[in-house]
């Protein structure tokens, strides 16, 4: 049974609709991550699964459960903010109890269980503490403790680690990941950020102006991009104009045999940087070759970064550990392909076009 069943959601601030019709399958353990831009829709569905407010429309299911109709605090749902939302006046542990204390656990139980959910944070030894002694990191892990402390049936987190610094970001985003593995404790992960959420995700559910693009494994969300809006969105991806004719692709002044692909029409031609092959690099296989120019070489140590003039368009491709005669290419012209098996076709309104048959 899902953990957490949501049906038709819908939700709009005065006369604009900022959910529409949202319906969502979240199992037991898993770690889900809601990913779109600023203003899709992510908090708010955050805050109505919370209860923190309601929807005009839609069901919101636990464990085969209705919760729609309960106040926040009667969910069992624990909530981890951006901005840490600790309280300054308390000690550390007073704010990891505050749950417990509201639930009117006993004593001995509370102590145990503020003292387990610092350690599982890795803040021993700082209960004293208040939060102002703490930094940024500390606090949002305090905010953690706190969370997990009252053993919700489900975790809610909205963009927790935004306000912290990027080295900082992934040692905790790690952490997370690991706590919530060890406890099989089922999570709703709110960001904007494409590279957290396929570091920590089993399924990303990408979000574009309410309402849901795409729901799969990181692996699905970046290889298989179903939507323009996903390929778009998550990493960076190359888009030519392409035209469909007859089992054949025209790409600028290039046609290659394209057997099975879809009915004829206009379409986005996608490949991801990584896949485009520039002359002198291994590759087999059949391709669309196109005439191009190096226009500017980003070399940043690992990889190297190629701006390319095509016929078709400007495409940018990646090359993993460039040897110096792929530095010294500025201005020079090069062959470039796109290998078949590697490319995606969206049609005008945005789907992908099943390449089954023609791989
Ligand atoms: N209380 C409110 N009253 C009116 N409009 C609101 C309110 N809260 C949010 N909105 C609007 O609803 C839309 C969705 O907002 P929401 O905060 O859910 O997006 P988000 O995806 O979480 O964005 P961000 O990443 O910037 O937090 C936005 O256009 C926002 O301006």
């Amino acid at each position: 049974m899902a953990d957490l069943k949501i049906q038709g959601l819908a939700k709009s601030y005065r006369d604009v609709r900022v959910l529409e019709n949202i319906d969502l399958d979240i199992a037991s353990g898993e770690f889900f991550t809601l990913l779109g831009p600023s203003g899709c829709g992510k908090t708010t569905l955050l805050r109505t699964i919370a209860g923190f407010q309601h929807q005009d429309w839609g069901e919101i299911i636990v464990k085969g459960e209705r919760i729609d109709h309960k106040p926040a605090h009667k969910r069992d749902i624990g909530m981890v903010f951006q901005d840490y939302a600790v309280f300054p006046h308390l000690t550390v542990a007073e704010n990891v109890a505050f749950g417990l204390k509201a639930r009117a656990l006993p004593k001995g139980e509370i102590e145990a269980r503020v003292a387990e959910s610092l350690k599982m944070v890795r803040l021993e030894g700082y209960q004293d503490r208040l939060p102002a002694e703490m930094s940024g990191g500390q606090q949002q892990r305090i905010g953690l403790a706190r969370a997990m402390a009252i053993r919700p049936t489900l975790l809610l987190m909205d963009e927790p680690l935004s306000n912290l610094d990027a080295k900082l970001r992934i040692e905790l985003r790690e952490d997370i990941r690991d706590i919530q593995r060890r406890l099989g404790i089922t999570t709703i992960y709110v960001t904007h950020d494409q590279e957290e959420a396929l570091a920590v995700s089993d399924r990303i559910c990408v979000m574009n102006k309410g309402n849901v693009e795409q729901i799969g494994t990181p692996f699905e969300i970046y290889r298989k991009p179903q939507r323009r809006f996903a390929a778009s969105f998550v990493g960076t991806m190359n888009f030519l104009p392409g035209l469909l004719e007859g089992g054949r692709l025209v790409v600028g002044r290039q046609t290659v045999a394209f057997p099975g692909a879809g009915s004829p029409g206009i379409v986005e031609v996608a490949i991801r940087p990584e896949n485009v092959l520039l002359a002198g690099m291994a590759g087999s296989g059949p391709a669309i070759s196109l005439a191009g120019e190096v226009r500017k070489v980003t070399f940043l140590g690992r990889e190297a970064h190629y701006t390319l003039k095509t016929e078709a368009g400007e495409i940018v491709a990646q090359v993993a550990d460039p040897e110096r005669d792929f530095i010294e290419m500025e201005g020079r012209p090069v062959e470039i392909r796109l290998p078949l098996d590697k490319i995606v076709l969206f049609s005008s309104n945005g789907d992908v076009i099943d390449l089954g048959a023609a791989r």
